[in-house]
């Protein structure tokens, strides 16, 4: 079995009223993209959130290559664990340079290391691995039309070379060239030995994409789905059936 670099047990988050997850455990593993599936509202958003430590848990534990998490995780800790996430919103400093975009949160050891050279050929290369299209490095993010600002925002999850990396719907200002680009460069982080969550609505992307599909409901995780059974058909079933039981 690969080794498993993040892994969840017994989470729940509660939003008032809204109980968005109950009792959720995953295991995420090396070599592997993981999907998250679910109808709007079922969870998906809070267990990558919960995941990346960006929101805290309710109850529950988080681990990292095995070891638990003490204490409530934030982004900062999990990215030092790391785990990186890239949120469906797009999220650029409008006023700064795509370079200060792509290396932006990265002053942990490694990168105070780089050379400013090195870490411009980093944001290029990453830059590179994302889309044939010329992006200036120079140029202020805000300027950049939507998808290349996605691609910017893509890139600075990237760059920060985590072991895992969290996709919360964050290809949908992408255009098929990029996105296909992406999900190329995807399969070879995973190939490299790291793992990708990625949460998505798309049907045919889910099935080409996937090692392993977690179908959220109602907050809870109501089947993990590999192999032959990652299919539309077969996930369709999944996330329509009713839930009993809860
Ligand atoms: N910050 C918040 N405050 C209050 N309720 C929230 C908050 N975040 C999420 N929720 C609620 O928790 C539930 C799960 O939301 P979540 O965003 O995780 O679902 P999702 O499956 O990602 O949905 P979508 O596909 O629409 O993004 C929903 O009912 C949502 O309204």
């Amino acid at each position: 079995m690969d080794k498993i670099l993040l892994g969840c047990r017994g989470v729940s988050k509660r939003f008032g009223e809204t109980q968005a997850l109950r009792d959720v455990s995953v295991d995420i593993q090396s070599g592997r993209i993981h999907t998250i599936l679910g109808e709007n509202g079922s969870g998906k958003s809070t267990l990558a959130k919960v995941l990346c430590g960006v929101l805290p848990a309710d109850n529950g534990e988080i681990r990292v290559g095995g070891q638990l998490i003490q204490g409530v995780p934030d982004p900062r800790m999990m990215l030092a664990h790391g785990v990186a996430i890239v949120l469906q919103e797009v999220l650029v400093v409008p006023n700064r340079s795509v370079l200060d975009n792509i290396l932006l949160g990265q002053d942990g050891v490694f990168h105070r290391c780089m050379s400013v050279n090195e870490k411009t050929e980093l944001a290029r290369q990453t830059l590179a691995q994302l889309t044939d299209r010329s992006i200036a490095l120079d140029r202020p993010a805000g300027e950049l039309p939507l998808h290349e600002q996605q691609i910017v925002v893509i890139a600075r999850g990237l760059a920060r070379r985590p072991d895992v990396l969290i996709l919360d719907e964050a290809t949908a200002a992408l255009d098929l060239a990029d996105r296909g680009k992406l999900f190329d460069t995807l399969k070879a982080f995973c190939e490299a030995g790291s793992a990708v969550v990625f949460v998505s609505h798309r049907m045919p992307e889910i099935v080409e994409l996937s090692d392993q599909v977690h179908v959220m409901q109602n907050g809870v995780l109501i089947a993990e789905l590999e192999g032959a059974d990652i299919n539309p058909a077969t996930l369709l079933a999944h996330l329509t059936q009713e839930l009993v039981d809860v």
